[in-house]
């Protein structure tokens, strides 16, 4: 199989340059840019990709470039901080552009390049940038340049090492895919071979390999990640996967239900549905502290998967794999240019599981993205309602209640959200958003209703477009739909007498309200 890998020099974008490249079919990963030179050779990609970066290369603890990847033999491709590398390193000169330089500019093709295969005499691309190449190294041609910049784009042909000062992976660099296709075609010679049927298949025949005799736990939540992994397993070893339902009190109304029966409806799963709801709510009783609400119940969930282990073992039986639905993105930002980063929030991770329960992690999805997931799922015959489920965190509704939890205040949040759900669906907007919800503000206000004063509780709901949940935006969602939520939360779901909107885009906001 062709890999393409990507050196992070800490760019926002770097899982776009990986998203193009699998887009065109082809293996990538992204390799933070601490890592030795030999460590790659030892991956046997067959491109390397050198991202952009927010330093200026030469500063103090400036990332460097290992030249030991242009060792390696394979064809290069430097973005921005990327082609700054190359040049400051190759012999060229770098300097500080009069003025910083962000969005579109016109690239002007000056010079011959394999990349400008197929493509007229100029293109708009997109520009993010403050340092700029003002001498290219020699043996260096330089092939693009823009009406402030001489240099944005050189190459040298015959090392076949290519430089952009630009970000042809952003979708604003009109181009920029065709150029991508170029390196990975006509200079690397790749094979097209990276596909979701392939993938699949891959998977199932690694982990039947992987399990031998032994049988697997599997932490089954009914999302999109969980149902592709426990399906997936499923047809590698059948029955000795035992799925793993939890209903942890803080589900959504008729939640544990629904996904049992659907899950059961349309797969062959060996699925228990395990009721730890008194359990759960009784350790949250009286929290308020966003972060010991998530821990609580990251950890009664342990207790309830260790417990259900145990139960297995007791037949005779060894549970040697914890399988669960950890994405690529969950991957990249652990290791991240600037190492891990800050805790924001505990997302609830069974990743703490395995060291506690002494079983090895199944993580078959950890090379993909979400969209891909859904693409394997499709693959796997999983109906479009699953598929496109949108996500639901594993602490529920007590991150969507802010305050203390209790049975009444549940009950509110139920209501309203099971509201917010039928009128996305209703209005054609579920599958166009990637998460719509209600949150229980901690606060009551006052309102008039049928003449009498009333004294209850805000809903605030949180509707927002995401590509990968790293960052989002607030949906605008038409306004008779919001009004008609509004309107029904506020006559149908007693203790509720106040609705807003939450527009906060992620950063700064999150998309979850604790
Ligand atoms: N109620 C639950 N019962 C059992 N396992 C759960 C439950 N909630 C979460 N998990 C486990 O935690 C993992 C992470 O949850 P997460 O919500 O990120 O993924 P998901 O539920 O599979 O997919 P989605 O992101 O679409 O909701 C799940 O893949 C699953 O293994
Ligand atoms: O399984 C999960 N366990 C968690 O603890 C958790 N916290 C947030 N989320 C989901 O992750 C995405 C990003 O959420 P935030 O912007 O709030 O961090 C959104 O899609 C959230 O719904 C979680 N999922
Ligand atoms: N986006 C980038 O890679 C920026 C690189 C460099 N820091 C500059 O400002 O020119
Ligand atoms: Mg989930």
């Amino acid at each position: 199989m062709s890999k393409v890998i990507i050196i992070d020099y800490g760019s926002q974008v770097t899982q776009l340059i990986a998203r193009r490249v699998r887009e065109l079919g082809v293996y990538s990963e992204i390799h933070p840019c601490q890592v030795k030179a030999d460590k790659i050779k030892a991956l046997q990609p067959d491109a390397i990709i050198l991202s952009g970066g927010p330093a200026s290369v030469g500063e103090e603890d400036a990332p460097k470039l290992d030249m030991g990847l242009l060792e390696i033999g394979v064809p290069v491709l430097g973005i921005c901080y990327g082609m700054q590398l190359l040049a400051h390193n190759l012999g060229g000169e770098l300097s500080q552009s009069e003025t910083r330089e962000y969005g579109p500019a016109e690239l002007e093709f000056c010079g011959k390049s394999t990349l400008w295969n197929g493509l007229g005499k100029s293109s708009r691309v997109w520009m993010s940038h403050g340092d700029k190449v003002s001498k290219a190294p020699q043996g260096f041609d330089v092939c693009g340049k823009t009406s402030t910049l001489g240099i944005a784009a050189m190459c040298d042909e015959k090392r076949k090492i290519y430089a952009l000062q630009f970000h042809p992976e952003v979708h604003h660099s009109l181009d920029g895919t065709a150029m991508i296709k170029n390196f990975l075609f006509e200079v690397a010679h790749l094979k097209a071979d990276w596909n979701m049927h392939n993938f699949a298949e891959r998977v199932i025949e690694e982990c039947r390999e992987k399990v031998g005799g032994g049988h697997v736990i599997c932490a089954l939540s009914g999302g999109v990640d969980s149902t592709v992994v426990a399906v997936l397993l499923n047809k590698a070893i059948g029955h000795k996967l035992h799925c793993i339902f939890v209903n942890n009190g803080v589900l959504r109304e008729n939640e544990g239900e629904e996904v049992v029966n659907y899950l059961r409806e349309h797969f062959d799963l060996n699925l228990k549905y395990v009721d730890a709801s008194k359990l759960f709510l009784d350790k949250l009783a009286g929290v308020d502290d966003p972060e010991k609400k998530r821990k609580i119940i990251g950890h009664t969930f342990i207790d309830v998967f260790e417990q259900e282990a145990n139960a297995i073992k007791a037949g005779g039986v060894s549970v040697k794999f914890l399988a669960q639905g950890t994405l690529y993105p969950d991957v990249i930002e652990s290791v991240s240019h600037k190492g891990p980063s800050a805790v924001i929030k505990s997302h609830h991770n069974v990743g703490g599981l395995p060291e506690k329960m002494d079983m090895d992690l199944i993580e078959p999805l950890r090379e993909l993205f979400k969209d891909e997931v859904r693409a394997v799922g499709a693959e796997l015959g999983i109906p479009e309602s699953v598929l496109w489920r949108h996500p639901f965190p594993g602490p529920g509704l007590a991150i969507r209640i802010i305050g203390k939890i209790t049975e009444e205040r549940l009950n509110i949040l139920r209501k309203a959200d099971t509201i917010v759900q039928e009128e996305l669906r209703a209005s054609g907007w579920y599958r166009k958003v990637w998460q719509g919800f209600a949150v229980l503000l901690p606060l009551k206000t006052v309102g008039v209703m049928g003449d009498g004063r009333t004294y209850e509780s805000v809903i605030a709901l949180r509707i927002v477009d995401s590509v990968d949940a790293m960052t989002a935006d607030w949906s605008r969602i038409p306004e008779d739909v919001l009004a008609k939520m509004s309107t029904r939360i506020i006559n149908e779901v007693r203790g509720v007498n106040r609705v807003v909107l939450d527009i906060s885009p992620k950063p700064p906001s999150t998309i979850e309200w604790e």
